[in-house]
């Protein structure tokens, strides 16, 4: 089976990815199979920057074509917090206390001005081509409270009214469908073979 190299060490991601990859025929590879001990540091200000980052070091060091995501949560009334802070919101990768940091925040918010979304931007970077980043978004709305148990992170307190459940409700291939990363893989696999060329 073909394989895809993800530079994340993020389980929940990895599982996310290989919901939208394994009907593909990719075999899914993250950092957490092949490089746990390396650590990259995530020192861009934007989702884009950081992306490049993951995919550029990991790339160097394999030899070969990686692709990497960045992504968060952007809360309008929060003015866009905790984005690029989202996994060290409260805690560091501490998805109940980063929850409640947002949940906390938004006290006395009506539900009209909870809207929110997830933003990815996945980078791919490779010995032979020029790095290049695709972004994918998914609009939705922040619950008072958790629901489902699904997915990882800010899931079960984000809520996507097309569907009428929290993202954390979804199986992981609903999930792909409509969420933020398979949009943006979505961008990317239909650029592949000019990329890849
Ligand atoms: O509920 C969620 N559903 C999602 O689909 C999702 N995607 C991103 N996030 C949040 O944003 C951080 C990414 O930060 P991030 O891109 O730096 O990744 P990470 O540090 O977790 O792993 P890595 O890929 O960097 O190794 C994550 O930890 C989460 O808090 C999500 N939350
Ligand atoms: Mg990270």
């Amino acid at each position: 089976m073909k394989q895809v190299v993800i530079a994340t060490k993020n389980k929940g991601k990895a599982k996310d990815f290989e919901a939208i990859f394994k009907p593909l025929d990719y075999e899914v590879v993250t950092m957490l199979d092949i490089a746990s001990d390396m650590e990259i540091e995530e020192t861009g200000s934007t989702f884009e920057e950081n992306a490049i980052i993951k995919a550029e070091t990991l790339s160097k060091a394999l030899g070969k074509i990686v692709i990497a995501d960045d992504s968060g949560l952007e809360v309008d009334a929060l003015g866009g917090e905790p984005g690029v802070f989202s996994a060290r919101y409260a805690g560091d990768h501490d998805d109940e206390a980063n929850i409640q940091k947002v949940l906390e925040k938004l006290i006395g918010v009506p539900d009209e001005e909870r809207t929110a979304r997830f933003v990815c931007a996945i980078a791919i970077s490779g010995p032979d081509i020029e790095t290049k980043t695709f972004r994918g978004t998914c609009e939705g709305k922040i619950l008072h409270e958790k629901r489902g148990t699904n997915g990882f992170g800010y899931d079960p307190i984000f809520y996507v009214p097309e569907l009428g459940r929290t993202m954390a409700e979804l199986t992981p291939e609903e999930k792909g469908a409509i969420s933020h990363r398979g949009n943006a893989i979505r961008k990317l696999t239909k650029e592949l073979p000019n990329i890849l060329k």
